[in-house]
């Protein structure tokens, strides 16, 4: 009896020492994860580059531990199938994902989980590294449009330590433009002089070398351009825009092509046609303060290119100058470049008229959501965010009253570029808005046009749809591959046809009357689009009326 007693006791003993043990073991996981949590909190803040890829890598290691479940967050209206995004811009994490530890945690699956996160903070660090780097080589860069609100933020950060030289440089810039002499528009490949504040010609280094400075656009190509192989391959392709017409999973889709390389970047954003600053090191290339300025500098263009192409990467497999990359072909994209007026087709087709320019585009209305709900971190309301930038496309004057201005007549007008380039200017190199104006494709696309007409470029120039990418994206695959006078390739990695850069949607949708006024403002703007791109192919893409209610809470 006693000894039962005893062994009874004894198993009471163990039992308490296991459940004390566990509980031990779970409050230390319950604290590892949280540290966790604030660990990715602030790398989040860090997250410079693939935007969300912090979420992404949590998501992956916490499939593949089978130690947490992530549960999502009820947000706000938005339709179900968005919560399968797997990307997004940086403030994902911000929508309070909640993880909660299964019951059978073990040690081993938790370092997995770790491991993920240490790595996830090494790539941020090594992106940290990139961007300082870059803007040690930057002043003003309009790269900025582009970025969430987090990496601006940092990139304020990295400026204020280094305040001092970027306002030298802004001044610098400043004292430009004030003196800025307009340059004859007749001046055909040859020099003109532009005198300095100080009798200097601007952008002289002292050095005596850079004398000269340019007016380029398509007719006129000055000899010094750069004609040597290793940059006509890098800026073999393009792509031009829409911001939030799938640009990245277009991009995805050209890369699956094993003789492209994205050029200066793993994801190939490279914004240098309408970037000033840029090359600040070698002080030998710069577009000029003015956003709208066609003029170019003389000096090393060459190295500029061979710098810029394998300096900006991380990895050197991406570097286009390596021999093992000697049969490779470059595409950049930059998102920005369709909405950028004359300015940048003008430089592109100047600097590298062998250029095969794509664009993709997408219902505008859709795109304009998206634009809203990408940049949107501020709680604005979506009406607010497309009132505003109407005011401003009617201020300006692209947007009429077209019960007393012609539509037709003034469609295409000196009068209406001049209007988009006095609304371009407003809206500034440095902003994310234009959510209405970027989706007035058939302006944009009428200037690349008349651009690539100048010297005959019209074939290298290609339009697509988004929606088409999206449901048919080994189709436009082959077709790009053809338009880019790529070999034919049986196998196709399985990047074709899979989602990329998808937008965290925080706002679940738009009023039946927004709606409204954004097709009916659209409209006419669509109809000239279709008649420029072809009937046959483009005609009534986006007249469907496709409004969806927002999903509520209580729907949800
Ligand atoms: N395969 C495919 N085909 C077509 N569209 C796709 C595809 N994959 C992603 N997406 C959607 O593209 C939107 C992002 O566009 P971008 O990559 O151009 O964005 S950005 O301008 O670079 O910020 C973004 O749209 P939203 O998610 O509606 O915002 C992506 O979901």
């Amino acid at each position: 009896m006693e000894n039962r007693d005893t062994a009874v006791s004894a198993i009471t003993r163990k039992s308490s020492v296991r459940s004390l043990f566990l509980t031990v073991a779970a409050i230390i996981v319950s604290l590892t994860i949280r540290i966790n949590i604030l660990a990715m909190r602030r790398d989040d803040d860090e997250d410079v580059v693939g935007h969300g890829g912090f979420r992404r890598t949590l998501e992956r290691s916490v499939a593949s531990s089978g130690l947490l479940t992530i549960k999502r967050p009820r947000s706000r209206g938005i339709p179900s199938s968005r919560l399968t995004a797997t990307t997004g811009h940086g403030s994902g994490f911000n929508q309070s994902y909640t993880i909660a530890a299964s019951s059978d945690a073990n040690k081993g699956r938790l370092e997995t989980l770790e491991n993920a996160l240490r790595d996830q903070r090494k790539r941020n660090q090594r992106a940290r590294r990139s961007l300082e780097l870059l803007l040690e080589n930057e002043s003003e860069d309009e790269e900025d449009m582009e970025r969430p609100s987090s990496t601006r933020k940092m990139q304020r950060l990295i400026r204020d330590d280094d305040e001092t030289e970027s306002n030298d440089e802004e001044d610098h810039a400043g004292s430009n433009d004030e003196e800025e002499t307009k340059i004859p528009s007749s001046s055909t490949n040859k020099h003109v002089h532009i005198p300095y504040k100080d009798g200097r010609p601007r952008g002289d280094s002292g050095d005596g070398v850079d004398q000269e400075e340019w007016e380029c656009d398509a007719q006129n190509r000055p000899d010094f351009l750069p004609r040597e192989d290793v940059t006509r391959r890098a800026l073999h392709a393009v792509i031009i825009g829409a911001m939030k017409g799938g640009t990245q999973a277009l991009m995805a889709t050209i890369l699956s092509h094993r003789r492209m390389l994205p050029a200066g970047r793993e994801h190939g954003e490279l914004h240098f046609f309408n970037t000033k600053g840029m090359m600040k090191n070698l002080q030998d290339f710069r577009w000029p303060p003015n956003k709208h300025d066609r003029v170019i500098r003389r000096q090393h263009l060459r190295e500029a290119f061979t710098w810029i192409l394998r300096e900006r990467n991380f990895y050197p497999k991406y570097d286009i100058t390596a021999d093992v990359n000697s049969d490779k072909l470059g595409v950049h994209s930059a998102p920005i470049y369709l909405f950028s007026g004359r300015s940048v087709p003008a430089r592109l087709l100047c600097v590298a008229p062998w250029s095969k320019v794509i664009a993709i585009l997408r219902n505008p209305i859709d795109r304009a959501f998206s634009h809203y709900n990408f940049v949107n971190d501020q709680g604005t309301a979506f009406e607010k965010f497309i009132h505003k930038d109407i005011f401003l496309l009617k201020e300006t004057g692209v947007l009429r009253d077209w019960e007393s201005t012609d539509f037709e007549s003034f469609s295409g007008s000196a009068e209406e570029f001049r209007a988009w380039e006095t609304y371009l200017h407003r809206i500034g190199p440095r902003s994310l808005s234009g959510p209405v104006g970027r989706g007035l494709y058939a302006i944009q696309i009428e200037i690349w046009m008349d651009e690539m007409k100048k010297i005959d470029k019209t074939d290298d120039f290609l339009v697509l749809r988004s929606e088409e990418l999206r449901e048919d994206g080994v189709g436009v695959y082959h077709r790009v591959a053809r338009f880019l006078e790529l070999e034919r390739l049986s196998a196709i990695r399985d990047v074709v046809e899979s989602e990329h850069h998808v937008t965290d949607y925080v706002h679940g949708g738009m009023s039946e009357e927004m709606y409204r006024s954004l097709y009916e403002l659209y409209r006419p703007y669509n109809k000239r689009l279709y008649k420029l791109l072809g009937e046959d192919e483009w005609g009534g893409v986006w007249d469907e009326w496709t409004y969806a209610k927002p999903v509520s809470e209580e729907e949800e």
